[in-house]
């Protein structure tokens, strides 16, 4: 409803000014006239103070930072510009530890309104946007995943092109389909997903693209091969088992897989990740030949990562009982990544393969046991 309103009124006040109801606003008497929230501050007041702040570190806010990235990019990125210049949002409810950690407020992306003040009152020049159902939960759940994946990609590109954000959008491995060439995927290459995220993706990726060329938005994203993480859950796509199985090998020592055992898939550990995704942000303008790069890691099957794991805990025992939603998603998805592009223009590489990555996540994993075993 909320939506409906906003987007009546972008179309009104296109047709006043004579501008495109697509709402990507750049000028500023425009964005005075938006302004007239009372809890806003007016933009004048926005523009010296971020002019004269005698800073030129980012003002950043993440969306969707509860999921399994946004509280390692969160930290990640405090660490560099400072713990008040970050600002996690999502619509759950915070564990104490992260709401403590720094600077957290509510933000529906569906609610426009919510989100263009958010960017006003604490001054933002980055956007993070990471709110989005994933591959597997999008399935289950098609029209919330084309809201949240698509209106609310929507919202995030008219609030950065309104307010000149340098927006960062991750894609995936999920954005390419069953034509797509597999081993290697290329940068650019047929794009035919079956899934609603991977369509949802290669919408945002097309439509962050246009609005770079069209209206100067600093659109840049990433394709993110599957992510492992120690600290944090997944949310429910087709790689989650690649980090669930350290999980269970640790504390039971066996772990049922709901993936084929040959299933390859393009992976990454949490660290390479955030890395890749702070480095192309930082990007100077001109070394960017593409908006939109591959970035890889490793390649492995879960009997690979199984053979590794092996080293290291000898009785483990994975089996296998597939889930066929799951096993035909990751069959259409590429099985490497070729991410030549990036490494040559902005001098992508990662630092850990399948043996650094077992070793790191049984590392945190042990400790964390030993923790749990000591109270
Ligand atoms: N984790 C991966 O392996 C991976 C790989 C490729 C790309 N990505 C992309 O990276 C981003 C972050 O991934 P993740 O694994 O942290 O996802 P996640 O599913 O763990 O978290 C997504 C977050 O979005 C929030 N959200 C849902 N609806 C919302 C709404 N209306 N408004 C605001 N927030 C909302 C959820 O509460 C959740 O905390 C996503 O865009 C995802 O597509 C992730
Ligand atoms: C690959 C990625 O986009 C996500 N982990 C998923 O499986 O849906």
């Amino acid at each position: 409803k909320q939506f409906l309103g906003h987007e009546m009124l972008r179309q009104v006040v296109g047709q006043m000014l004579g501008r495109p109801a697509c709402g990507c606003w750049t000028s500023a008497p425009l964005a005075r006239f938006l302004g007239t929230s009372p809890r806003q501050i007016p933009a004048d007041a926005n523009f010296y103070s971020s002019s004269f702040s005698g800073t030129d570190q980012p003002r950043v806010l993440i969306t969707g930072g509860l999921g399994q990235l946004g509280v390692g990019l969160a930290n990640f990125l405090r660490k560099r510009f400072g713990k008040d210049n970050v600002i996690l949002s999502d619509i759950r409810k915070p564990p104490d530890h992260i709401f403590h950690g720094g600077p957290f407020i509510y933000s529906d992306i569906l609610d426009y309104k919510n989100l263009r003040e958010i960017v006003v009152n604490n001054r933002i020049t980055w956007l993070f946007h990471y709110s989005a159902l994933l591959s597997a939960i999008g399935e289950a759940n098609v029209s919330l995943a084309r809201a949240v994946n698509i209106t609310g990609l929507h919202n995030v590109l008219d609030v950065a092109a309104e307010h000149n954000l340098r927006l960062f959008v991750p894609s995936t491995i999920g954005a390419f389909g069953p034509t797509s060439p597999r081993n290697p995927t290329p940068d650019i290459c047929i794009q035919r997903p079956r899934t609603i995220y991977g369509v949802s993706k290669v919408h945002a990726e097309l439509m962050g693209e246009y609005y770079h060329y069209r209206y100067g938005l600093d659109f840049r994203c990433l394709r993110y091969p599957g992510i492992i993480s120690a600290d944090s859950q997944p949310g429910g796509g087709t790689t989650d088992y690649a980090v669930q199985i350290f999980h269970d090998a640790v504390k039971n020592g066996k772990f049922e897989c709901n993936l084929k055992s040959s299933t390859r898939l393009p992976m990454m550990y949490i660290d390479d990740c955030l890395r890749a995704t702070l480095e192309v942000m930082e990007a100077p303008a001109e070394s960017l030949s593409m908006r939109t790069y591959n970035v890889n890691a490793m390649s492995f099957t879960p009997e690979d990562l199984a053979q590794e794991l092996l080293k290291h805990i000898p009785e483990f025992q994975i089996t296998y009982n597939v889930d066929s939603v799951r096993q035909a998603i990751a069959d259409s998805w590429p099985m490497n990544f070729d991410d030549s592009n990036a490494r040559k223009d902005w001098g992508w590489k990662h630092d850990f393969d399948l043996p650094e990555l077992v070793t790191t996540m049984l590392n945190f994993h042990g400790s964390d046991t030993r923790v749990a075993q000591a109270n």
